[in-house]
C-alpha cells in the first residue's frame, strides 16, 4: 500500500481570490458540506479578519456537524514589532473557533524587507511567536510558507531558517507555497528531495497555475515526499488559479495509488465539480480532465471503433470511476462504428449491414451541406428511423404564412398561421409572437395541441444560429440548433437553410417528432 496524502481544499479561501468568483455565505456552507461528503480532510473556510461574511461562515459552520473534514481559518503571522496575543490576525483565528488554523508567513527575503518592512530576524520571531501561541491555544497549525520557491532560489539558507522556525514552533504541516505560480515540476522534485534528504518532514504543497503546471507540481511534490496537498475544486483561484483538486485527487488515488480519505468517493467527483460551477455561476469547462463532458467523448471514427471493441484500449481510465460518462459523437469524422453505437437502441447492427452504410453516407453528405449532428442527436434519431423504415411523419406542411409589422410607437410583432395535413385531415394553427420563430412555434403548437396534448410539456430551452457562409451576406446559409426539454430529458435538433425561418421550422418539427417517437407513441395514434 502506498503512502497516505492529506487533501486540503481552499476553494472557499484562495478560490475566492479568483477573477469573477464570488460565493454567498449560503453557497460557502453548501460547498463545505459537499466537500465533507467527498472525504476532503481540511476545508479552509476563509480569512476571518477580512470581512463579516468570512467571520460569519465560521460561526455558522460550527452547527453543521461535518462528518469528516476539519474546518480551518486563515490569517497572517503577527505584525512586526507586536505580540501574538494582541495581534488582530491571531485574534481573528482564535475567534473563528476552528480546531485548525493556517498561518501564512514570509519566506522570500525581499518580501520581508520590502513588503512587511522588517528585518529577517524579526520575521523569524513573527513566525515563531504566532505559531507557538496558537499551538499553546490547542490548535492544529498549518504553516503556509508564502513564495517558498522564489525565496529558496534567492536565499536557500534563509528559506531553511523559515522552515525550521515553523517546525520548531510546533507547526503540524509546513506547506511550501508557489505563490506566484512560476515554479516548474523538475524544480519542485529537486527541492522537495533535497529537503527530505536533509531531514525536513511534514511537508505540504500549495501551487498556483501561472505556468500551467500546478497539478504537475502537486503530483511531483507528493512523489518527492509531500504528505499534504492543497488546491481548489475546478482549479479556480487567484490569477490563473490554484492546483485543480478535480485532477489531483483522481491522479493520486486512481493512477498513482496513493491512499487518501476521498478515494472511495471519487465516483462523486464530477458531481462536485459541477455543483461548485453552479454555485460560482460559471459554465463548467467541457474540456476539463476527468470531470469535463469532453473527457470521455470520442469523435474520431477510428476511436469510436476501438470503444466498440475494447474501451480500455482507448480510455486512460473508466469515466465511471470519477462519476463521468462516455459519449460517442456524431460528425463528419465518424465511421461505421459510431453509427452502430448510435443504432444500439434499435438493435445489433454490424459494419456489413446496408443500413449502416446508408446512414454513414447520409451523415457525411449532410454534414458537408452544413448540418451538424454532434449536438443534434434528436435529428439524427429521425434519420435512423427513416433509414430503418420505421419513421412516420408527425404532420405534413401545406403552408405557413408569417407577417412581421412594426409601428413608430410599438415594438415589432409577427402574426402567423399555418395549414397542416394530419393523416388526411387539414388542421390549422395561428399565433402572434414577438418574432417569426416564436410565432412559428406558437402556430405549430396551436395546430397540434388538440391531437397531441403531450407536446405541452416541451419547452425550447436554447436556440442558436450560426451563419455558415458569411461571404454570401444576407443570402448566407444558416444552421439553427434548438435544445428542447420536457423537464426530465433534453434533446437537440438542427435545421439548415438560406432562410432562418425555414431552418428553424426544420429544427422545430424535428424536436416535436423526436419527442413523440421517443415516448413510443407513433404520430397519429
Ligand atoms: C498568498 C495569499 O494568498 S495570502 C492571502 C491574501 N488574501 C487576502 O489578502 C484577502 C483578504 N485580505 C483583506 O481583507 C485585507 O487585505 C486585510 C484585512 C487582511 C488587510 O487589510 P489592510 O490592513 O488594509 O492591509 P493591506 O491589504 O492594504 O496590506 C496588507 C498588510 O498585511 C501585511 N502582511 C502581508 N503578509 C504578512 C505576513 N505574512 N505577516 C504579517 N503581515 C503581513 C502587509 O505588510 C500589509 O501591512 P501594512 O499595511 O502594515 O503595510
Ligand atoms: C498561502 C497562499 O495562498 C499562497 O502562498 O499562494
Amino acid at each position: 500500500m502506498n503512502r497516505k496524502v492529506e487533501i486540503f481544499d481552499t476553494t472557499l479561501r484562495d478560490g475566492m481570490q479568483g477573477l469573477e468568483i464570488n460565493y454567498s455565505l449560503e453557497d460557502k456552507l453548501e460547498i463545505a458540506s459537499k466537500l465533507d461528503d467527498l472525504g476532503i480532510d481540511y476545508i479552509e473556510g476563509g480569512f476571518p479578519l477580512s470581512n463579516d461574511k468570512e467571520a460569519e461562515f465560521f460561526r455558522k459552520i460550527r452547527s453543521m456537524n461535518l462528518r469528516h473534514a476539519r474546518v480551518a481559518s486563515f490569517g497572517s503571522t503577527r505584525k512586526a514589532g507586536g505580540s501574538a496575543e494582541s495581534d488582530g490576525h491571531i485574534r481573528a483565528l482564535l475567534d473563528a473557533e476552528t480546531s485548525t488554523v493556517v498561518v501564512v508567513g514570509k519566506t522570500w527575503t525581499e518580501h520581508v524587507t520590502r513588503v512587511i518592512g522588517t528585518n529577517l530576524e524579526e520575521n523569524l520571531r513573527m513566525i515563531d511567536d504566532s505559531i507557538s501561541f496558537l499551538k499553546k491555544q490547542g490548535r492544529v497549525v498549518i504553516f503556509d510558507l508564502e513564495h517558498f520557491f522564489d525565496g529558496w532560489k534567492g536565499n536557500a539558507e534563509y528559506a531553511r531558517k523559515v522552515l525550521s522556525a515553523g517546525m520548531n514552533a510546533g507547526a503540524d504541516v509546513m506547506v511550501l507555497c508557489d505563490t506566484n505560480g512560476g515554479t516548474l515540476p523538475h524544480e519542485v522534485s529537486e527541492i522537495y528531495s533535497t529537503l527530505k534528504s536533509e531531514g525536513y518532514q511534514r511537508l505540504g504543497g500549495h501551487f498556483h497555475n501561472d505556468c500551467g503546471t500546478a497539478v504537475a507540481n502537486s503530483l511531483a511534490a507528493v512523489n518527492a515526499g509531500a504528505m499534504h496537498i492543497q488546491g481548489t475544486v475546478n482549479g479556480w483561484g487567484e490569477r490563473c488559479g490554484n492546483a485543480n483538486l478535480c485532477e489531483i485527487m483522481p491522479n493520486l488515488t486512481l493512477k498513482m495509488d496513493y491512499e487518501a480519505n476521498c478515494k472511495p468517493n471519487m465516483p462523486h467527483l464530477t458531481g462536485l465539480s459541477r455543483f461548485v460551477a453552479e454555485k460560482a455561476n460559471i459554465i463548467p469547462d467541457k474540456r476539463q480532465a476527468f470531470v469535463g463532458v469532453a473527457a470521455f467523448s470520442h469523435k474520431a471514427g477510428q476511436h469510436a471503433d476501438v470503444i466498440l471493441k475494447a474501451p480500455h484500449l482507448m480510455e486512460h481510465l473508466d469515466g465511471k470511476l470519477v462519476g463521468n460518462s462516455r459519449q460517442v459523437l456524431l460528425s463528419e469524422l465518424a465511421g461505421k462504428s459510431t453509427i452502430i453505437e448510435k443504432m444500439r437502441k434499435y438493435g445489433d447492427f454490424g459494419k456489413n449491414d446496408e443500413v449502416v452504410q446508408v446512414l454513414i453516407d447520409e451523415l457525411k453528405s449532410r454534414e458537408n451541406f452544413g448540418y451538424e449532428y454532434e449536438a443534434a442527436e434528436g435529428s439524427f434519431d429521425l434519420l435512423m428511423r427513416k433509414a430503418l423504415g420505421i419513421y412516420t411523419p408527425l404532420v405534413s406542411l401545406k403552408n405557413y404564412h408569417l407577417e412581421s409589422y412594426k409601428t413608430a410607437t410599438a415594438q415589432s410583432n409577427t402574426v402567423g398561421r399555418m395549414f397542416l395535413d394530419d393523416s388526411g385531415t387539414e388542421v390549422m394553427g395561428a399565433a402572434v409572437g414577438v418574432g417569426p420563430v416564436e410565432t412559428l412555434d406558437g402556430a405549430l403548437r396551436n395546430a397540434l395541441y388538440p391531437h397531441y396534448p403531450d407536446l405541452k410539456k416541451i419547452k425550447l430551452i436554447d436556440y442558436r444560429v450560426r451563419v455558415l457562409n458569411p461571404e454570401s451576406a444576407s443570402a448566407a446559409k444558416v444552421r439553427v440548433f434548438i435544445t428542447s426539454s420536457d423537464g426530465e430529458h433534453d434533446w437537440g435538433t438542427v435545421g439548415v437553410n438560406e432562410n432562418i425561418v425555414e431552418a428553424s421550422w426544420e429544427a422545430l418539427l424535428d424536436s416535436f417528432e423526436y419527442y413523440l417517437n421517443n415516448l413510443n407513441r407513433e404520430p397519429g395514434e
